[in-house]
């Protein structure tokens, strides 16, 4: 059956659980916090406002550490489950599983203990809760959550940044729309100016959240009275105020009992000519049970969005560690394949990019159709074949007797001079389409997914083809100056037997009066042919380079870009597989913290399961 105590009992398991798994809201924000979609208590009051009076006193216990400055420095999340009458009182932490107090003075000394174990000596405070949990026939089921008490002034050797740290964490609790804040004010002081109260109006304007708590009111002045508050008037709340009076600070020094506490806490409301017709509804037993009850229903209504809060959660948490991958295998034959299957993965999209399907092979095809012609247009030609350089050219290459007919050596080198130009333009091709490939690479590697989890293995094979492309531009670059060279050693003939009659055709010949205008004539018609005999080279190799790019490097690297790595893979250890294989340590972690957290969501599930059929 959903009783109060099974309800309020799983909200406890789920609080643990969380706990244990690091998840006490705010902190980790890449995941969604479960502990924040939990009904909570959270106990807040300013310094002295009878905050752990309040608490022991719904306990029935004397067990909080007091002293002066802060001593509250962590949450304290206060688990309270009724026994059977008669049965043993006894406490336990979360952090100390298996130990039983039954001494309450150890339980406060404890406290104080794990309080300093995480905050140091220094009094800063922290976050990270302390559990309790208490059994006892003398409390009802409740979770309630103790805060740090507000207070505006830091003590000595605390930091000055303490008061607004102390606001920031209790605001961090009571902003939760899942919280119900029990605000504790004394009633020996104007409400208006309570910590508690400011910060409630402003985190719960509508007052559907807080529950108002007056302490003190025995020691208001003779008198006067605080009806006013208990009944609403001076500051309205959806839910009643309780009042409550508490152990004076002489009780305390006398070791009066709680229980006896507690009877003469009854009698005050009983027998006061003020709150008497308020009685049934006043005092820490009456706040207990009213803040069980209500913490019963809020938990009951929020049960479904829990439940699909948490199954969201494994849903993307299951779909997160397919993402991340299986953990690798131990053995070296498991280890080798998948490196081979991770290698021919990348060398998929490689060729994917260079064939089409993916972008990027197009700029291969652009190095040929745009950057080689325009290198090629580009050669200084018209300065290497002026009428000057002709004429120096040719003069030099007859010596001391000019040529007789047609300048055979002057031809010779002046076509050798120009055609030694096209190895710029392909030697800049072979390094363009290298980049491109180079670039290809990368991109590739990008967007293997499955290499992601391994960057060293990435990073080896990166090195690798990039190595092979390396070779293959080396190659290619000798095949491609090749090309330039064999135009040179052997010039086509049939060009040059051609060209007399052109010449005559296009009849050009200046009349040869004078000895100086025919050799101008001359020059400028050798310059001429020699350009035309380079159009005709430029023409051609404008062609045969990207044949012979494409031949070495376009085509070896869609064959046998990985081939040198395969053979070294292949003579590898197991251990030097492993290493290749090593994971980046950050993604190991997260696949931890995800099936740390999945581990949460469904032993939670399985507490909610529970519950629904026992109903
Ligand atoms: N007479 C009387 N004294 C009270 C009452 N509530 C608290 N006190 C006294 O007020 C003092 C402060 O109470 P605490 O319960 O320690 O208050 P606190 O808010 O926890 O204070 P800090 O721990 O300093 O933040 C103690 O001396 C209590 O005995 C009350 O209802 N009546």
């Amino acid at each position: 059956m959903t009783t109060m105590e099974s309800l309020i009992g799983l909200v406890n398991r789920i609080q643990r659980a969380c706990t244990v798994l690091g998840d006490y809201g705010g902190g980790d924000s890449t995941f969604s916090s479960l502990w924040e979609a939990l009904p909570t208590v959270a106990v807040v009051g300013g310094q002295s406002s009878g905050k752990s009076s309040v608490l022991e006193s719904i306990v029935g216990r004397d067990f909080l550490p007091r002293g002066s400055g802060i001593v509250t420095r962590r949450p304290l999340v206060l688990q309270l489950h009724k026994t059977e009458d008669g049965s043993q009182e006894y406490a336990e932490f979360l952090h100390l599983p298996r130990r039983k107090f039954t001494d309450f003075a150890q339980v406060r000394k404890e406290i104080s203990d794990e309080t300093d174990r995480v905050t140091g000596k220094t009094k800063q405070i922290s976050p990270i809760p302390i559990h309790l949990s208490i059994y006892s026939p003398n409390v009802v089921n409740l979770t309630l959550i103790d805060l740090p008490g507000l207070t505006k002034v830091a003590v000595e050797g605390q930091a000055e940044t303490i008061v607004q740290d102390i606001e920031n964490m209790v605001r961090s609790y009571v902003e939760k729309p899942n919280s119900i804040i029990l605000a504790i004010s004394p009633a020996n002081q104007d409400i208006a100016t309570s910590d508690a109260i400011k910060l409630a109006r402003e985190v719960d304007p509508t007052g559907e959240r807080t529950f108002g708590v007056l302490t003190k009111l025995d020691l208001m002045d003779k008198g006067t009275n605080a009806l006013d508050v208990l009944e609403g008037r001076s500051y309205r709340l959806q839910h009643p105020w309780v009042g409550i009076v508490n152990r004076s600070q002489a009780d305390i020094n006398r070791n009066v009992d709680m229980i006896v506490a507690r009877r003469k806490e009854r009698e005050y409301f009983a027998t006061s000519p003020d709150y008497g017709h308020l009685a049934s509804k006043m005092g820490s037993e009456y706040l207990a049970k009213l803040l069980s009850k209500h913490l019963e229903s809020v938990i009951r209504a929020r049960i479904p969005s829990i439940t699909s809060l948490i199954n969201k959660s494994v849903e993307e948490l299951e779909s997160e560690m397919d993402h991340l991958g299986r953990p690798i295998a131990v053995d070296a034959g498991a280890q080798l394949y998948l490196i081979l299957e991770l290698c021919r993965a990348f060398d998929r999209i490689f060729k994917e990019h260079l064939d089409g399907g993916r972008p990027g092979g197009d700029r291969i095809y652009g190095v040929f159709d745009n950057q080689l012609p325009a290198a090629l247009r580009k050669l200084p030609f018209d300065r290497h074949l002026s009428i000057q350089n002709v004429r120096k050219v040719v003069s030099e290459a007859d010596g001391y007797q000019p040529h007789l007919i047609a300048p055979e050596q002057g031809y010779r080198r002046l076509i050798e001079g120009s055609l030694n130009f096209f190895r710029g333009p392909a030697e800049a091709s072979v390094d363009a389409v290298h980049f491109v490939l180079k670039e290809l690479v990368r991109k590739s590697l990008g967007e293997t997914k499955e290499l992601k989890r391994f960057p060293t293995l990435q990073a080896e094979i990166a090195a690798a083809a990039n190595a092979s492309l390396e070779r293959f531009r080396d190659e290619s670059k000798k095949s491609v100056l090749r090309l330039v060279d064999m135009e040179s050693s052997y010039l086509t003939v049939d060009f040059f037997r051609r060209l007399p009659q052109e010449v005559e055709k296009g009849g050009n010949n200046p009349p040869s009066s004078n000895v100086d205008r025919y050799a101008e004539g001359q020059f400028r018609r050798i310059g001429s042919n020699v350009s035309s005999y380079v159009g005709m080279v430029a023409e051609t190799l404008r062609n045969t380079i990207p044949k012979a790019v494409v031949y070495c490097q376009v085509r070896e690297a869609k064959l046998s870009l990985l081939n040198y790595f395969y053979t070294q893979i292949g003579q590898k250890e197991g251990k030097q597989l492993a290493q290749l294989l090593d994971e980046d340590p950050a993604l190991m972690e997260r696949r931890l913290q995800c099936a740390k957290r999945l581990e949460l969501y469904k032993a939670a599930r399985d507490e909610i399961d529970s519950v629904s059929w026992a109903r």
